[in-house]
């Protein structure tokens, strides 16, 4: 068997999304991937030497063994990540080198055997989940970090095959015009030559092995006639924006150099920004992505040169804990198995007055009047792709936490949102207001729900919508939004976007109508800037 100690160990240049602050819950996720290697590595093993001694020959008897350990890990669950997702998957960092294409199934990279693109939902509403780039289509990569990728269906490259043909706009290929029509991102994986691990594989090495590359968009489609004469899809990608792992602060970095006051020298910061080679800038990033991957977008957290400091810790979650007794119980789902095509027949559309909440961009339907949404959830009949599920699939623009002068960390959005658009939720500890008991009811973290049964906390566990700030001019509107939970008092608090939101605008949301009307204990005055202000908030 070749070295299988190759993962874990990065490609240079390579930088890690979860390197910069781990959790004790990324070092189990990423124990439990070494963990499922090693089944792998030690049962292919095992049955390579078997069917060696079947008569096989070398290539057939790797192949079948290969595949069978898969197979067989499969059967017994010992595969890890198995819930397809979109984004970074956990335990996995950006730059891991896998031996063989079946261990990206195995550890949950990439469930495809053979196809190199891999997606979750159906038909339109599909997303790319990732991509596998090889030599076998026509792909091309430059040193930019873009990637021009085939799409599947028909291959000139290999031989024998049936009647050349136009390829088609579905499966895989549907699924990347999906993915760049919502800029979702796409995680890639070159196949490189395993001995330099640089570019993608030239034909005449026979050792290669798997890069884990990080997440792509795709930026644009289009078809073009390839030289067997028939329509072949063109996917054009760039790697998301990840400054050079020598631009990123470390955070021991950050701590050694803070004062006693909590800030940063930054005579000493310039200086040493300077002899890593990036150019000093007034924004230090300090982490490349909070969520240590459980955002389907890395969040980095930028701060200012004049005032560097971590945020204070907290867990970050992307699902509600509920902590109180609540009383739950699941929506009566609809029983559209063709999808939601039928308004009167679907219990979700008839509980919405009728109509359909998002149009067909994913964006708030205009005229819509309650602030309640019925989507559809896990009790109901229809795929998860359904065109009544929105905020239940996760972050659609690139977010970034910064330091803001006057109100402590804010979010700002890395790219346009149009009006309409589902931006983030809400997410920390449920508790009831029945059961607080003498807890402290008024602080920054609290939003409460529509009619006070309850509130969310995100004190100690939450997600990106706990840094954003009151403003009095708003961006941002909570909407109230219902799919797993029956209980009116238990809805979703989602962030949709009030109006057109260009790159590098910071998020706001008007506090005053989702917290209680009482004055915190900390300062209320109100530093949004707008000329609006009612010149204080309630926190
Ligand atoms: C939910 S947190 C928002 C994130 C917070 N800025 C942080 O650093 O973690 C709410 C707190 O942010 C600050 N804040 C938010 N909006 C503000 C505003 N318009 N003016 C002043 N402070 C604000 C207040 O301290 C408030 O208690």
């Amino acid at each position: 068997m070749e070295d299988s100690k190759s993962f874990g160990i990065k490609q240079e240049g390579y930088h890690n999304p979860s390197s910069i602050m781990k959790t004790e819950e990324f070092s189990f996720r990423r124990s439990k991937v070494k963990q499922a290697l090693m089944i792998f590595r030690n049962l292919f093993s095992k049955l390579f030497s078997e069917y060696k001694t079947d008569h096989y020959d070398n290539v057939k008897a790797k192949f079948k063994a290969l595949s069978d350990a898969a197979m067989l890990m499969q059967r017994k669950h010992q595969w890890v990540n198995c819930q397809k997702r979109v984004g970074h998957v956990p335990g996995i960092e950006v730059g891991d080198r896998f031996q063989y294409r079946n261990e990206l199934n195995v550890v949950g990279l990439h469930r495809q055997f053979v196809n190199g693109i891999d997606y979750v939902g159906k038909g339109k509403n599909s997303l790319a989940t990732s991509i596998v780039v090889t030599n076998r289509y026509d792909n091309a990569r430059n040193h930019g970090g873009s990637l021009v990728y085939s799409g599947q269906g028909w291959n000139p490259n290999v031989k024998g095959g049936s009647m050349p043909r136009d390829q088609k706009l579905a499966g895989g290929n549907l699924a990347l015009k999906n993915s760049m029509d919502a800029k979702s991102p796409v995680r890639v994986i070159l196949k490189v030559d395993g001995k330099s691990g640089g570019g993608i594989e030239k034909k005449t090495n026979d050792k290669f092995s798997y890069i884990y590359d990080g997440l792509y968009l795709v930026e644009k489609m289009t078809q073009e006639r390839g030289t067997h004469g028939k329509l072949v899809f063109k996917f054009l990608l760039n790697k998301l924006g990840e400054l050079p792992s020598t631009c990123v602060l470390h955070k021991d970095e950050v701590i050694k150099n803070v004062n006693k006051f909590g800030q940063l020298d930054i005579f000493t910061l310039r200086k040493r920004l300077k002899t890593k080679g990036c150019a000093t800038k007034n924004d230090v990033i300090i982490m490349n992505d909070i969520s240590n991957g459980q955002e389907k977008f890395p969040i980095r957290v930028v701060a200012s040169t004049d005032g560097i400091k971590m945020p204070p810790s907290f867990d970050y979650i992307v699902n509600n804990i509920y902590v109180d007794s609540f009383e739950k119980r699941m929506l009566c789902g609809c029983d559209c198995v063709n999808g939601c095509v039928d308004w009167e027949k679907c219990v979700c559309i008839v509980k919405n007055g009728g109509t359909i909440p998002y149009d067909s961009k994913k964006r708030l339907a205009s005229g819509l009047e309650s602030c309640v949404i019925y989507e559809c959830g896990s009790s109901c009949k229809c795929s998860s792709s359904c065109y009544n599920r929105l905020s239940q699939h996760g972050l659609q623009f690139q977010l970034e936490i910064f330091n803001s002068e006057s109100k402590g960390w804010g979010v700002r959005t890395r790219s346009f949102i149009p009006a309409g658009s589902f931006v983030c939720e809400y997410i920390g500890e449920v508790h009831h207001h029945r059961e607080a008991g003498s807890r402290q009811k008024v602080d920054s973290y609290v939003v409460n729900m529509v009619v006070e049964k309850g509130f969310i906390d995100a004190t100690r566990c939450g997600n990106i919508g706990r840094f954003i700030n009151h403003s009095c001019s708003p961006n941002l509107q909570v909407m109230e939004v219902m799919y797993d939970d029956n209980d009116k008092n238990l809805p979703h608090k989602i962030f949709f976007a009030l109006q057109d939101i260009p790159a590098g605008r910071e998020l706001s949301f008007d506090y005053n109508i989702c917290k209680p009307r009482v004055i915190g204990t900390g300062s209320n005055i109100c530093q949004c800037g707008s000329s609006k202000c009612v010149g204080r908030i309630y926190i």
